[in-house]
Parts: structure tokens; C-alpha cells; sequence
């Protein structure tokens, strides 16, 4: 089974940022991602993670003014030099905290640029960025993200981003494949599972229960059965990811709220 990794973005918040990589090892985790680190010195983090044993497996790059609701620079023709900026600021964190990947969101489509222009743009930085990444060993991920959760996300569904992916032929530019996403947006998620992860152009899975983005086994998706072809999939091509748990605890921030929802995690189990 492909291992799970605790956003601590999203889990854990009835502790300060920084004690959530304790509660996470805690609770067995030897994995985390998160939204961004640009808060804490890079320093810092490393240090947390190696305390606790524990692997970063992700973060994204800078987004541009999140607190304005901006949500990533990448497909922005006017915010070029601040995507690259970010990007090599991004690269720098990578490094520090051993990190393998980094998540690069699309941004939303201004009404007023035409699609043409946007997309060209955000190819151009997409392969850009894979390149600078390249020589730091890192991979570049781009994520579809439904348009319930933000409106006008430039980037919605799997088949773009497979596209894109395709169309700039970086072997370090690959999908975050996010289920909670895929089922919102277009459904038939086991298919797509199979679908796509024997193309090699998959570099993370992240979950969440649908629709309101709660633990895994409230919901709507059977993530028994999901997990299971992922397990299935994952073993037939040897690919050896991490799932990302983006999920916000049903309980809220109260304590010990995060530990008392995995109880998901037997879905996992093969039994
Ligand atoms: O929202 C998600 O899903 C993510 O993976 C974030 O990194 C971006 O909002
Ligand atoms: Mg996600």
C-alpha cells in the first residue's frame, strides 16, 4: 500500500504549526506535506522532521498574495518574474528539507485574458520550472482543483493536466492526483486511478471524504474500495508514492480531534 502522509495544513490544528509534526509522528506517520513553509525558517522544519523521523513529501510553492485570494502565479502572463522568484525560493526550502517534490498551483483565469494566452504562459513556466527543478532533484507537480472549493482555478480536470504533462515531456513534471478533486469535478475515480498511474506521469495521490472534504470514510467515495485498486495499480507498475491525508477533521480543533478520526486507516488494510 502506497504510505500516507499527514498534511499539516489541514490535520492537527488544535496544535501550533510547528508541534503538528510531533502529533503526526505520533500518531505513526512518517510522512508530512503541507500548504507552504515560507512562514519558518527552513532551518527549523529540518529540524522538527529530523526529531521525529519523519520525510517531507511535499509543499507548494509560493501562490502570490493567498490572504488577497490569490491561488498560484503559473498561468498569470503579468507575474512572470515573481512565478520564477517563487519557484527558485520554492527550490531552496526542497533542498533544506530533503524534499522530493514541489506543488506548483495554476493560479485563477482572469476574466479578461483570453484562454490561449494563459495557457501558453502556464506551459512556458510549467517547463521553465522543470528544468530549474531538474538539477535540484526535484519534481514539479501540477494539481486540478474543483471550482466549488475556488472559483475560476484554472486547472479542473485530470485529462489537462495529463495533457499538459504530455505536451511538455519534463520527466520531472507530473499530476497531483487529488481524489477528493476528481470525484467533484468528473467522478468514475477508480477508473481514472487505472487509468492514469501506469502512465509514470503521477507523482502523488492526496484524499479526502466527499463533499465536505472530511475524513476518508465519511462520505461519499468508498475509499475501501479506491484504495484497494490504488494498492493494486501502485504494486503492478512499482510505484512507490505517498498519499497525502488533505482532509479536515470532522471534529474540528478540539484536542485530540486528528488521532480520534484515523481510525480510516483500516480501510487500508487488505483484509
Ligand atoms: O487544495 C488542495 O487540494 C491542495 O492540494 C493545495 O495544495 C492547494 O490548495
Ligand atoms: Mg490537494
Amino acid at each position: 500500500m502506497p504510505r500516507f502522509a499527514a498534511n499539516l495544513t489541514m490535520l492537527y490544528n488544535e496544535h501550533p504549526f510547528l508541534d503538528r509534526f510531533a502529533a503526526a509522528a505520533a500518531d505513526g506517520f512518517k510522512g508530512v506535506e503541507f500548504l507552504f513553509p515560507y512562514a519558518f525558517a527552513a532551518s527549523e522544519m529540518a529540524q522538527r522532521l529530523s526529531d521525529h523521523g519523519l520525510q517531507q513529501v511535499l509543499f507548494n510553492a509560493p501562490p502570490g498574495d493567498w490572504d488577497a485570494g490569490e491561488r498560484g502565479l503559473a498561468c498569470l502572463p503579468a507575474r512572470v518574474d515573481e512565478f520564477r522568484a517563487g519557484i527558485a525560493r520554492a527550490l531552496e526550502y526542497a533542498q533544506a528539507l530533503k524534499c522530493p517534490r514541489i506543488h506548483v498551483m495554476a493560479g485563477l483565469a482572469p476574466a479578461e485574458t483570453e484562454r490561449a494566452a494563459l495557457q501558453a504562459t502556464y506551459e512556458s513556466n510549467l517547463a521553465w520550472a522543470a528544468v530549474q527543478a531538474k538539477s535540484c532533484g526535484v519534481d514539479v507537480l501540477i494539481e486540478p482543483i474543483n471550482t466549488r472549493d475556488i472559483p475560476g482555478f484554472f486547472l479542473n480536470r485530470q485529462d489537462e493536466a495529463h495533457r499538459i504533462v504530455q505536451a511538455i515531456g519534463a520527466p520531472n513534471l507530473k499530476v497531483q492526483f487529488d481524489l477528493y478533486h476528481c470525484q467533484i469535478v468528473e467522478g468514475d475515480v477508480a477508473m481514472k486511478i487505472r487509468q492514469y498511474l501506469p502512465t509514470g506521469r503521477v507523482g502523488h495521490f492526496q484524499l479526502a471524504g466527499v463533499p465536505m472534504r472530511h475524513e476518508p470514510d465519511m462520505g461519499e467515495l468508498n475509499y475501501r474500495y479506491l484504495l484497494n485498486v490504488l494498492d493494486e495499480v501502485a504494486t503492478e507498475c512499482d510505484w512507490e508514492g505517498w498519499v497525502g491525508c488533505e482532509y479536515r477533521p470532522a471534529r474540528g480543533a478540539v484536542a485530540g480531534a486528528t488521532t480520534a478520526g484515523l481510525g480510516w486507516r483500516a480501510l487500508a488494510d487488505k483484509t
